[in-house]
């Protein structure tokens, strides 16, 4: 059996590599037609063949452009996957526990490699390590060996004994500056563009590297019980540096203390505000603090750690800073100057290139924006400085009120920024009113109610649970029923096959929820190549106590806030999603209903509906003065934050490069999901505002929502003719139907560990919708919006039923298959709604069959480290599934059941992709009639 599945295994790699060869070799000359089977002798003149991991990387080369191709992306991640499970099969079990045991070693060396600029130093070719001793200081014996370490992990080459050189891999660290100006001036290493994979690399390996190493300390409490203090943390003796952070939340939901605090004993502090300085202690007042240790302290040179040196200075040792028994913690002292400066800069660097993160622009069909009418609101909470906006606002605001309007909402400093960029950059939208910034503190209620979008980009990875559940309450608060919430953050794969979310069996059906990424004896989450996103998940744990969430997790934590998620839209080879949400009845337990009152009834309810959110503290006092103190107050937002406004030009061009394929799961696979996209031919906008809102409606309906009729998953109709907006409203005189929040919620609590498990629900309609987007907002006073959800309040007066407070409703299965089965109503007075005047078509949502072609994509510049490259080097580099970077233009394509390539016509005439484009669908191509690429 287990030879089978080696057997298999070692089969998939042999049918990737033909894969990926096909398309390389058939570049290469003349194409012969029937195309030559894959495995056919490739002639070996002309050859493109793939990177060679010794020579240097060069994203301009075809070789490396094609490795993009959604072919041969598909092809290395099952490549990738099927190596990194053979070697855990063959692998004696302890040799595989000693690698990742010991891995720690690498990042460390990695460190070693950036902070000495031994990538620049090997530029220009292989050097003994007697030199690079020489120009780097390291003492040669110790050098040599760390660099053979990654050599025997490929990351360097040793060409001959104790001669090293760069490959693929190392070059790519190459910051592009002389190494002799970086000796110089080691502080500016990131001042220019083409710093930011080393700036990644200075990051993670760094502080963030440090910080996963006390992840137990963190999150196992019976660490106590172990290990004696002395060897704990400084965090475990260390009060926490500011006073105000004696909070009542358990460590794991603090944001303040998380595995980060720990390792620079900086509990209380953000790790924004610690880049800033905060949590940093001085070397006087350690030594006023220690007297008697005086001399044997001192800070490290870069940063503010506390971590002491012996006086053998060998011996790194905890410093503990007061005694824990102390009962007022001292104040944070003062420090003059930042002493993390050059990480906090740096970490705005590393972040420079996480636009490529997601497929560019997928944001772009992530929703259906343009079935929104004009004039509708979106609202990009907590915005950052407006970058994905301005990617929608290039296509939907209109400058003459005809479009979209957007309002971006950030923290002060943020918000500055953000309009400094904007005002230089494109001053119209501002000026028209199609975009305004606005100060707004996410765990407020939302200033903007009813808009048509709240739209949430990377930020509640950023938060724990009970923080994020927030978020998500103060955003259903501020919902009107056509109000879709649009949540873009990672979705992890289980390494097991899920249906959750797939299929009419599982009751809460999300349409583009995937089984598997990959049919046995793969990994269903592919394994070794989905492994980048499960890291950044571990760096937002380790860091804030964030974390990336399952669809699972996704879908518990939005319906904990009267969210239901219907809809999740991935690019092709990327795990990052477009999740889109609409708005459902917000659980309560009756416990906690029965002593509401005093605050926001959403609130409230939302809270109360979690238990463990209530148990977690994470109520306004408590939780906001650690809010405080876990948001950033630099430029440089939060991990994963967009630092760069692209310009309009800019923007447009990301425009087109979306396209969301269908994707086929590798042409096998019988049963897998075969689109994680819908396209959306026909939109169906969503309907004027014309209801009361459920915070002031006379309704006496309780339907939360009516979902349509799906297509069978992986049906033709369910790929390309469902809308974003398919849960469509239940119509006036439709028929009521009452979801407790048992029935809406217990497939998520019986399929996950989600702690948002409700005992009955306050039911709203979300139908109502009276206030106009963007209008004032009313003065609800807080009581007076919970009286609405009071059976004895003006809510019963105006007609909203309340929920029974104790029976809980239980949804059985006829009924969950009647609602499964019930029509959908028609759709809503579309013909009334004008048409959104669109500034350009994005070809992937409605590509008329005659688009004209597109324009080629501008010729990139061969300069060695050009922006475009740093950022697409970041892309590459950083992308969980690979293809999500897309360097390359693949979006153009249109979608079709071949890896959407046979729309070579809207490609860059000559391109390689044309070329790919036209060899898979077997018409071949004359090199010589072919010009040079554009890019
Ligand atoms: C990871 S960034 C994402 C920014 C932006 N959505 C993007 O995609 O680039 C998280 C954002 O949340 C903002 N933020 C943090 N705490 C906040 C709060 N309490 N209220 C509003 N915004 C906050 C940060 O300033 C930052 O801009």
């Amino acid at each position: 059996m287990t030879f089978s599945v080696l057997r298999a295994l070692h089969t998939i790699i042999g049918d990737a590599l033909s894969d990926i060869e096909h398309i390389y070799a058939n570049l290469s000359g003349p194409y012969a037609s029937p195309p030559p089977s894959p495995t056919s002798p490739v002639p070996s003149s002309n050859l493109v063949d793939f990177p060679s991991l010794d020579a240097s990387f060069d994203p301009l080369s075809q070789a490396e452009q094609l490795t993009t191709h959604p072919t041969v992306a598909a092809a290395i991640n099952r490549i990738v996957s099927a190596a990194g499970q053979l070697s855990a099969t063959v692998n004696p079990p302890f040799l595989t526990i000693c690698d990742a045991a010991m891995g720690y070693h690498l990042p460390s060396c990695l460190r070693l490699l950036e902070a000495t600029h031994i990538p620049e130093i090997l530029r220009d070719g292989p050097l003994h390590v007697r030199e690079l001793a020489n120009k780097t200081g390291v003492e040669q014996g110790k050098l040599a060996h760390i660099l053979r370490l990654l050599a025997t992990h490929h990351i360097l080459r040793e060409v001959e004994p104790d001669v090293f050189a760069t490959n693929r891999i190392s070059s790519l660290i190459d910051s592009g500056r002389p190494a002799a100006t970086l000796r110089a001036n080691p502080k500016r290493k990131y001042d220019e563009d083409g710093g930011a994979v080393a700036a990644f690399v200075g990051l993670c390996t760094d502080e963030l590297h440090k910080a996963s190493a006390y992840l137990t300390e963190a999150v196992f409490p019976d660490v106590d019980k172990i290990f004696p203090e002395v060897e704990r943390s400084l965090f475990a003796r260390a009060p926490p540096s500011n006073p105000s952070s004696t909070s009542t939340l358990p460590a794991h939901s603090d944001p303040t203390r998380a595995p980060f605090n720990h390792a620079f004993g900086c509990a209380g502090v953000g790790y924004f505000a610690w880049l800033e300085g905060e949590g940093c202690v001085s070397e006087v007042e350690v030594a006023k603090d220690h007297p008697k240790k005086n001399g044997h302290r001192r800070l490290r040179s870069i940063g503010g750690s506390t971590t002491s040196t012996s006086s053998s200075g060998s011996i790194p040792l905890p410093l503990p800073l007061k005694p824990s028994s102390s009962p007022q913690p001292a104040p944070p002292p003062q420090i003059a100057s930042n002493p993390n400066q050059f990480r906090l800069e740096r970490f705005g660097k590393a972040m420079a290139g996480t636009g490529s993160w997601e497929a560019p622009g997928a944001v772009l069909a992530g929703f259906d924006w343009a079935s929104l009418p004009p004039g509708s609101t979106i609202v990009d909470v907590g915005g950052g400085i407006g970058s994905t906006t301005m990617i929608l606002a290039s296509d939907y605001a209109g400058t003459d009120g005809d479009g979209l309007r957007f309002v971006v909402q950030d923290r002060q400093v943020v918000v500055e920024m953000g309009e400094k960029a904007w005002r230089a950059k494109c001053p119209e939208f501002l000026d028209s009113g199609s975009v305004r910034f606005q100060v707004h503190d996410f765990f407020t209620p939302q200033p903007i109610l009813n808009a048509a979008v709240y739209f949430l980009r990377v930020v509640l990875h950023d938060w724990p649970d009970a923080f994020a559940h927030k978020i998500l309450l103060r955003l259903r608060e501020a919902a009107g029923n056509e109000t879709r919430l649009v949540i873009a953050d990672w979705v992890l794969p289980m390494a097991c096959v899920d249906d959750f979310g797939v299929g009419e069996e599982s009751a809460g059906q999300v349409e583009g929820a995937e089984k598997m990424l990959a049919p046995a004896p793969l990994l269903a989450n592919l394994g070794k190549a989905s492994a980048n996103v499960y890291w950044m998940d571990l760096t937002m744990q380790v860091t804030f106590n964030g974390q990336e969430r399952t669809l699972r997790e996704i879908v518990g934590l939005a319906a904990s806030a009267g969210w239901k998620v219907v809809r999740v839209t991935k690019a092709p080879g990327s795990l990052f999603g477009h999740i889109v949400a609409i708005p459902v009845a917000v659980p309560i337990s009756a416990s906690r209903r029965a002593r509401s009152g005093s605050g926001s009834a959403f609130f409230e309810a939302g809270e109360a509906a979690n238990s463990r959110n209530a148990k977690n503290g994470a109520d306004d006092g408590d939780g906001m003065e650690i809010v405080e103190r876990a948001s950033s107050r630099c430029g440089t937002p939060t991990f994963g934050s967009r630092v760069n406004l692209p310009s309009v030009a800019e923007a447009k061009r990301v425009r087109g490069q979306n396209a969301l394929q269908l994707r086929k799961p590798f042409g096998y696979g019988a049963g897998a999901p075969t689109a994680t996209a819908t396209f959306l031919r026909q939109p169906a906008p969503i309907r004027k505002k014309t209801k009361p809102s459920p915070l002031a409606s006379s309704s006496n309906s309780t339907v939360a929502y009516s979902p349509m009729p799906s297509p069978a998953p992986g049906s033709a109709s369910s790929l390309r003719s469902m809308t974003v907006t398919s849960p469509r409203p239940t119509q006036p005189g439709s028929p009521v139907i009452t979801r407790s929040s048992q029935g809406l919620h217990s497939p998520i609590a019986r399929r996950s560990r989600t702690p948002f498990r409700s005992q009955s629900q306050i039911q709203i309609s979300p139908r109502e919708s009276p206030v106009p987007v963007a209008s004032p907002r009313p003065t609800l006073s807080r009581r007076s919006s919970h009286a609405q959800l009071s059976p004895t309040g003006p809510a019963k007066q105006q007609g909203l039923r309340h929920m029974p407070s104790s029976p809980v409703l239980k949804q059985s299965s006829d009924s969950s298959r009647k609602l499964q089965q019930q029509p959908s109503p028609p759709s809503p007075i579309p013909s009334r709604i004008p048409a959104l005047p669109r500034r350009a078509s994005i070809a992937q949502l409605q590509p008329p069959p005659s688009s004209p072609p597109q324009p080629p994509v501008p010729a990139v510049p061969s300069k060695l480290l050009s922006p475009l490259r740093s950022v697409r080097r970041m892309g590459s580099l950083l992308l969980p599934g690979r293809a999500s970077g897309g360097t390359l233009d693949f979006a153009r394509y249109e979608e079709s059941d071949d890896e959407g390539l046979h729309r070579p016509d809207l490609l860059p005439a000559g391109s390689v992709l044309a070329e790919a484009a036209q060899i898979e669908r077997g018409q071949g191509f004359s090199r010589d009639s072919a010009r040079s690429p554009d890019y």
